[in-house]
């Protein structure tokens, strides 16, 4: 019984091992890889559980867990698979309770063997054996002489994003880096086409699920589903799953039956289908993306939901298409953008985002504006939003937006966007997740003046 455990605790981290490989050697995006990985693994649940907890901790701990063990190494190393095993094993001594630190220790000193690197057994055995010694006496960088690098251990978050979030926002930056939210929860709403809120009530009463409505129109959290997305309301297109900040975005659009609207970055179509919705199946709303197979997500979720009043094209926006200057009543650019509100769910964003990605994505953003703008009608409505909390690719985006353009001017909120919301609006409509309870996004609605 012992020994199976031991095989099993063997296997999961083998396999948290080999996705923590994929995303910090070959830039893997860790949900993808997690999920490739699990498919038929053959752990049972608690294990499958264990695999994505030291997945995630491990990347979201990265800062922190390699200056824990420089100052613990005679030496810095270089080979990636070690480093790699180690900090496996940092993450299960330094943060995980439930794990024995020796019963980690072996199981990676297993894996130098597994990944051909039988010599490195004892460097990996010392390393962590004397991290578990240490572990107490680990001494933090000088807060008063090194602030920004302190916070940078003290939240794992590289210095560029702490000075860039201490700059936007003070003090909370503090409270924005270190929320976690553990409730593993969906929001799902209906298919306005088909059911009200109340059918809708209705419908979530079958399920074993845990169910909360929430502020949000139509907006209803759920806790403790396994796999909705297999769930056969969902695959019978009665219901979708959504987040509330990209919800808002499509109520700030405050669209009306029968209206023509441009969804320009639309993939993988979420906001595209509850527009359709909003608008009652009704009207006509060309949803672009440039890349063919992210059309084809909008084409599936279209055809799941029944919706026809949608159009979907792959099309550059960056590229301005004159004849359909003026003709939009309302477009909506969910801009490409960096991510960063959803720093707390995906961990491996902050590996992959750099000062230098953030100022491309913001002269693409700007591109994007600059050219969209022209389709909106006067009197039309155009909404920028981001899943960003940078302030330069939000707010500084729209108000550098407005100074080229005056034939723009920020918008009023629409009375459906909840008056909670609607009272903060200033330069658009920051959401932080420890604050809102929902993720890091940006909005802004604006409006083409009449001629
Ligand atoms: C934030 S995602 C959109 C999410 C989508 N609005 C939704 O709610 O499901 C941004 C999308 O912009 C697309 N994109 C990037 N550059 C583009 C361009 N020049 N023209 C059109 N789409 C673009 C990306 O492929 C990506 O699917």
């Amino acid at each position: 019984m012992k020994e199976q455990r031991t095989m099993e605790g063997l296997a999961a981290r083998r396999i948290a091992l080999k996705v923590i490989r994929k995303v910090t050697e070959d830039g893997a995006y860790a949900a993808l890889a997690l999920d490739a990985e699990l498919k038929g693994c053959g752990l049972g649940n608690s294990d499958r559980r264990l695999v994505s907890r030291l997945v995630y901790d491990t990347l979201d701990h990265l800062i922190y867990l390699d200056w824990a063990l420089a100052q613990v190494m005679a030496k810095p190393d270089t080979d990636i698979k070690l480093i790699n095993i180690l900090r496996l094993g940092a993450c299960q001594i330094l943060l995980e309770d439930r794990i024995p630190e020796s019963a980690a220790t072996n199981l990676c000193v297993q894996l130098c063997t597994e990944l051909g690197m039988p010599g490195l057994k004892g460097v990996c055995n010392g390393i962590l054996r004397n991290l578990i010694r240490k572990k107490e006496e680990l001494v933090m960088p000088d807060a008063e002489k090194e602030p920004d690098k302190a916070a940078s251990i003290r939240y794992s978050v590289p210095e560029w994003i702490w000075k860039r979030l201490k700059a936007d926002y003070g003090e909370e930056a503090e409270s924005i880096l270190s929320y976690r939210n553990l409730e593993d929860g969906w929001t799902l709403r209906p298919n306005l086409t088909r059911l009200d809120d109340a059918e809708f009530e209705k419908l979530l009463g079958k399920k074993i699920w845990k169910k909360e409505k929430t502020e949000l129109p139509h907006a209803w959290k759920i806790t403790g589903a396994m796999d909705i997305s297999r769930d056969a309301d969902y695959l019978a297109g009665n219901y979708s799953i959504q987040s509330g900040g990209s919800m808002l975005a499509c109520l700030a659009m405050g669209v009306k039956r029968g209206q023509q609207i441009l969804d320009c970055c639309a993939a993988p179509g979420g906001k595209t289908c509850y527009l359709a919705e909003l608008m009652g199946g009704t009207g006509r709303i060309q949803a672009w993306d440039i890349h063919e197979h992210r059309v084809a997500l909008i084409e599936a979720q279209a055809r799941r939901l029944g919706l026809e009043n949608i159009r979907p094209m792959v099309r550059d926006a960056c590229r301005l298409r004159e004849d359909l200057t003026g003709t939009m009543d309302a477009v909506l650019l969910d801009a490409p953008c960096s991510g960063l509100g959803f720093m707390a769910q995906k961990p491996d964003l902050k590996l992959r985002v750099t000062e230098e990605s953030v100022k491309e994505l913001t002269e693409l953003q700007e591109r994007l504006l600059d050219t969209v703008s022209a389709y909106v009608k006067p009197g039309g409505t155009l909404v920028y939003s981001t899943c960003s909390i940078l302030k330069d690719e939000n707010e500084h985006r729209a108000e550098r937006f407005l100074e080229r353009h005056p034939e723009f001017e920020k918008a009023a909120l629409p009375m459906s966007v909840p008056e909670k919301y609607r009272s903060r609006y200033s330069m658009g409509l920051q959401l932080l997740e420890h604050r809102d309870g929902l993720e890091g996004f940006y909005l802004i609605r604006m409006r083409r003046k009449d001629d």
